[in-house]
């Protein structure tokens, strides 16, 4: 049938067909990593939902996956206050100074903890509001108080849901970042353009998020891993791992490479494993976070007025070895 030949409720109904359809495929191909068809399928969908709106405008939805690229160039961001601020991060560089995080802790409770221990993503933190299942809203950490409201930059990063499979309100934090293979592109336009490249994934990531025209932001193919869940309303988890799969099953894009690790020999396992391992991601990394997995525990060991008592980074070595090798590639 031509589109001309539907009523306008055939159209509303068979337009929401196709976005429950888009929104089906898109969330296992970004989440479980098993796309469930081929991508000219998924386009094939998307421009007869493109061509249903465009014959009956008032059936769009603003959660159809047509309005996620935003459409006014904003004049600049609005401020948002973080209720529950966005704490930063202590960090470590050596075994030594861990094991002396680990034994602090232990100071106050006599039996070994239990950690959740997740690759560090090099890229920005980014908090997220979804009311009913839908997101309503997104800004930048700022200055872990105010941050900037870039939900129409955000809505353009397949990876960040615009429906969660529950109607669950909810608020997240995650990393939003650009895989090196985005970032190797957008550096080769940018030479070929006469523009500055950028240099690193992370500080192209953050520039991509700080666009107005948020055109320009979904060009950049940015990603993103969710990592907390701030307000629990409607979800339950007891600890840090389950928090972690409550996220995939809501449909948000969680790293696939997180351990729960009983005893600080099990942390020094995983650190040996993805030390060596960092250069075959498809993201930056820039070493590990340990958290302590029992969220009740967190909460009896509070925070200092910055960082979390239960939680820190261990950094890894710049790899400047590996520039230092491009460099001379890129000399010869
Ligand atoms: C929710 C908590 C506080 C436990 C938390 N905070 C994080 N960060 C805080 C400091 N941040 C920050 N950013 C800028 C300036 C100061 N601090 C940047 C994110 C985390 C970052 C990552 C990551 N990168 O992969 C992660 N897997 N888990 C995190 N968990």
């Amino acid at each position: 049938k031509l589109v001309e030949d539907y009523t306008q409720s055939e159209a509303a109904s068979l337009a929401q067909q196709l976005r429950d359809q888009l929104a089906d495929y898109s969330q296992a191909y970004y989440t479980q990593d098993a796309p469930l068809v081929e991508d000219h399928v998924y386009d094939e969908l998307y421009r007869d939902l493109e061509q249903l709106e465009a014959a009956f405008p008032v059936i769009v939805t603003n959660d159809s996956p047509t309005q996620k690229v935003g459409g006014q160039v904003l004049p600049g961001f609005t401020k948002v206050t973080h209720e529950i601020p966005m704490l930063s991060m202590g960090d470590v560089f050596s075994e030594a100074e861990l094991a002396a995080f680990d034994q602090r802790l232990r100071k106050n409770t006599a039996t070994e903890i239990e950690y959740n221990v997740e690759l560090k993503i090099d890229g920005l933190a980014i908090d997220l509001i979804y009311e009913k299942g839908r997101f309503v809203r997104g800004a930048t950490r700022g200055n872990g108080t105010i941050g900037e409201d870039i939900t129409q930059n955000l809505k353009t990063i397949k990876a960040i849901p615009q429906k969660l499979t529950r109607p669950v309100s909810i608020e997240v934090r995650g990393e939003c970042y650009m895989p090196k293979a985005a970032f190797a592109d957008l550096n080769q336009k940018r030479e070929a353009e006469g523009q500055a490249p950028f240099a690193n994934p992370r500080n192209a990531a953050a520039g991509s998020l700080r666009q107005l025209d948020a055109k320009v932001a979904a060009a950049r193919q940015l990603s993103a891993f969710i990592y907390t869940i701030v307000t629990f309303d409607d979800v339950q988890a007891t600890t840090q791992s389950e928090a972690l799969h409550v996220l995939a099953e809501l449909g948000f894009n969680v790293n696939p490479t997180s351990v729960v690790c009983q005893n600080m020999a099990e942390v020094q396992a995983f650190i040996e494993q993805y030390q060596g391992t960092r250069n075959d991601l498809a993201y930056g990394i820039d070493g590990v976070v340990l958290k302590v997995n029992d969220l009740a525990l967190q909460r009896q060991l509070g925070n200092t007025v910055k960082v979390p008592r239960w939680e820190i980074a261990y950094k890894f070595p710049p790899e400047e070895a590996e520039t230092v090798i491009r460099e001379i590639e890129w000399t010869v």
